[in-house]
């Protein structure tokens, strides 16, 4: 029986044939990258890929290796396709990409829509991010402010679109892919809320408390030691301390922000009832112009997959490729595909960087659909 320094003398001497033979096969597949950018032909080509991973199937001696040189010549192919990727996002062909990158966003006479009424905490996250001397209103749902944007009613809209606590507000997510608008700025608002009601009544006396319920969701565990308190949903904070002003009953209190409280001349009964201490709401900025900042370094787009085994996995390869940092992986059921999910990502880079346009023409031919929600 051989040795074991023998045995690896052994594997050495093929490993350096199959290195040869990889970036032999790597120089032609740069010259097929030459000819597709000639005669504009995409570098994903699956009825090829198919062929060849049932040609190379065919080749294997022992059936016991079929699954691993499929695996394998999969991995190679995909590969491939990367560095044609790469050339092609280096010839400056970047497939369509029409974001305009400024040096700044237009606010000065910008008009901003959030919604809610006033004390909402998109109100506080808009005064936050634009300071307290812009030009802003209200509108009822999160789908009116992104029609405003729409329209151009308004130049920018502000949105809550994940909490630290209660995680994702997949309405916004939808949203996102519902409309032509576009994230170009986020501000991270640490939201602590209270219990609030009529001058007079004490927390002990609460049979109803009013929400938005995101709000029910980050106050859970109070909640949960309070049973009597029924919990009640309403679009916004700032409508639920409203709504307790209107009723004018001394049972009935608004979870809101101590501001939403004052503002409607409620009381507080009991401070910071949220479950976390840190919970905080990040709030996108949303304009229908397709703009990035110059030093912009996140990243946010959303795609759908071939529902099928390892698709996920191979689209993830482009951000390891392109050495670029995922910070987030959120999916969402697609309307009418029962079981099927549209995943959305965020990432850090700029448009601009060559890796980011690479791994973005790679994504846009790869995914059945792909679209950029913003660079910020
Ligand atoms: O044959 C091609 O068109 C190639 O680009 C080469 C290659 C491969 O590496 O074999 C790579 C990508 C295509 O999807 C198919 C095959």
């Amino acid at each position: 029986m051989a040795s074991l320094e023998e045995l690896r003398g052994e594997l050495d001497r093929l490993d350096e044939q199959i290195i040869a033979l990889y970036e032999r096969r790597m120089e032609v597949c740069s010259c097929v990258a030459d000819y597709k950018i000639k005669n504009g032909r995409k570098v994903y080509d699956r009825q090829r890929e198919q062929e060849k991973l049932a040609k190379a199937a065919s080749q294997v001696e022992h059936e016991e290796n079929k699954k691993g040189v499929q695996e394998l010549f999969t991995l190679l192919m995909s590969l491939s396709r990367k560095l044609q990727y790469q050339k092609l996002s280096r010839c400056g062909t970047t497939g369509r990409l029409p974001f305009i990158e400024v040096d700044q966003l237009e606010v000065k006479k910008a008009r901003i829509v959030f919604q809610g009424v006033e004390g909402a905490y998109s109100e506080a996250a808009l005064k936050q991010y634009f300071g307290d001397a812009v030009n802003s209103y209200h509108v009822r749902t999160w789908k009116d402010a992104m029609d405003a944007i729409e329209d151009g009613a308004a130049d920018f809209a502000v949105l809550p679109i994940e909490n630290s606590s209660a995680g994702a507000v997949s309405e916004v997510y939808d949203l996102l892919v519902e409309y032509e608008n576009y994230i170009v700025g986020e501000t991270v608002l640490p939201v602590n809320h209270v219990l609030a009601g009529l001058p007079g009544s004490g927390e002990e006396e609460i049979t109803r408390v009013y929400s938005h319920p995101q709000g029910l969701m980050q106050c859970e565990k109070y909640l949960y030691d309070h049973p009597a308190m029924e919990k009640v949903s309403v679009p916004n904070t700032a409508v639920a301390a409203c709504k307790v002003v209107e009723e004018q009953d001394k049972s009935h209190a608004a979870i809101c922000s101590a501001y939403a409280a004052s503002l409607n001349g409620l009381e507080v009964l009991r401070e910071q009832i949220n479950d976390s201490r840190h919970n905080s709401t990040r709030f996108i900025i949303v304009t229908n112009q397709k703009i990035f900042l110059k030093n912009a370094d996140k990243i946010s787009i959303c795609f759908e997959l071939p529902h099928k085994s390892g698709s996920l996995y191979q689209m993830l390869s482009h951000f390891i490729f392109n050495n670029l940092n995922l910070t987030k992986i959120e999916s969402r059921p697609i309307e009418d595909r029962p079981w099927e999910y549209r995943f959305f990502v965020d990432f850090e880079g700029n448009l601009a960087d060559g890796g980011v346009k690479s791994a973005i023409r790679g994504l846009r031919e790869e995914t059945t659909s792909m679209k950029i929600l913003g660079n910020y």
